[in-house]
């Protein structure tokens, strides 16, 4: 399959390896300092850029007719748009705001956790997001994802990053040097704490996971999610 790399820093060059290994070519690679691209005889595009640059890196896909996957967070607030483009034009393109397996999993477990704290009133929830100091958004995609399962099973109408905001659930966004990821929700009362975590140890599971879901989309039309791609949830 001929890849292109929408995005060449720490997410591209670790899917370059990885799809290297895999047999795979990658035949475009784009960084800020290229002034245009061109996708003729691309298969897939994978996008890991930035929150300005992911929208237009993705139309550009969907006007080429090229299969295109998203990993770039931050840019959300023009999800909706962008969805309706792809379906206007037929495209394919598939988000997620955390392609590995480890998170994909650990994403059910909080759906399932939320569901079964839905009528204990007396546990606050609260949510940690650790990430390098090199990222761009706060909170993280991966953050985002996890609190709107929550807020669907909880009395919370909205997240906030802000701790003084009590009737909202609180996202405690840390960034420290050189951590790939980890998320952690918690349930706390009077008498107990619950708590589920995912640490990142590297970035190799986010980028196998994008592989994994280009080569899934490869030949396919439509908007899909990573629950399509593993078949869970
Ligand atoms: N969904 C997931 O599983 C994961 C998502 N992410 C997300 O992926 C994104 C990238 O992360 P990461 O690789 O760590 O970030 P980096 O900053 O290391 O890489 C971003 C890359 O995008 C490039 N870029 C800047 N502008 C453009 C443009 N207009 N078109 C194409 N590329 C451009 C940068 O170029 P230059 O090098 O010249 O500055 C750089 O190569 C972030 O939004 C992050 O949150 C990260 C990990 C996992
Ligand atoms: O910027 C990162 O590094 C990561 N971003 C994604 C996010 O915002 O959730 C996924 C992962 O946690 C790493």
């Amino acid at each position: 399959m001929k890849i292109g790399l929408l995005g060449y820093g720490k997410m591209g060059k670790t899917i370059e390896n990885i799809a290297l290994n895999r047999q795979h070519d990658i035949a475009l690679k784009v960084d800020k300092d290229t002034e245009s691209y061109n996708l003729d005889g691309i298969d897939v595009a994978i996008d890991f850029s930035t929150p300005d640059a992911a929208v237009d890196n993705i139309l550009k896909c969907f006007s080429h007719n090229v299969p295109v996957i998203s990993g770039t967070t931050g840019w959300l607030q023009h999800y909706d748009e962008v969805i309706a483009l792809c379906k206007e034009r037929e495209g394919s393109f598939l988000y997620a705001s955390n392609f590995s397996l480890g998170v994909n999993i650990f994403f059910e477990l909080n759906k399932t956790l939320s569901k079964l704290m839905a009528n204990l009133p007396e546990y606050t929830i609260s949510m940690e997001e650790i990430h390098h100091t090199q990222k761009l958004d706060a909170p993280s995609g991966t953050a985002i994802s996890l609190a709107e399962d929550i807020i669907k099973n909880s009395k919370y109408g909205t997240w906030t990053l802000d701790a003084a905001k009590p009737k909202e659930l609180y996202i405690d966004a840390k960034r420290i040097a050189d951590v790939p990821g980890t998320h952690e929700v918690t349930y706390k009362s009077s008498v107990d704490t619950i708590s589920i975590k995912h640490t990142a140890h590297n970035r190799e599971g986010f980028a196998l996971g994008a592989v994994i879901a280009a080569e899934w989309i490869a030949g396919k039309k439509g908007v899909f999610t990573m629950k399509d791609v593993l078949n869970i949830g």
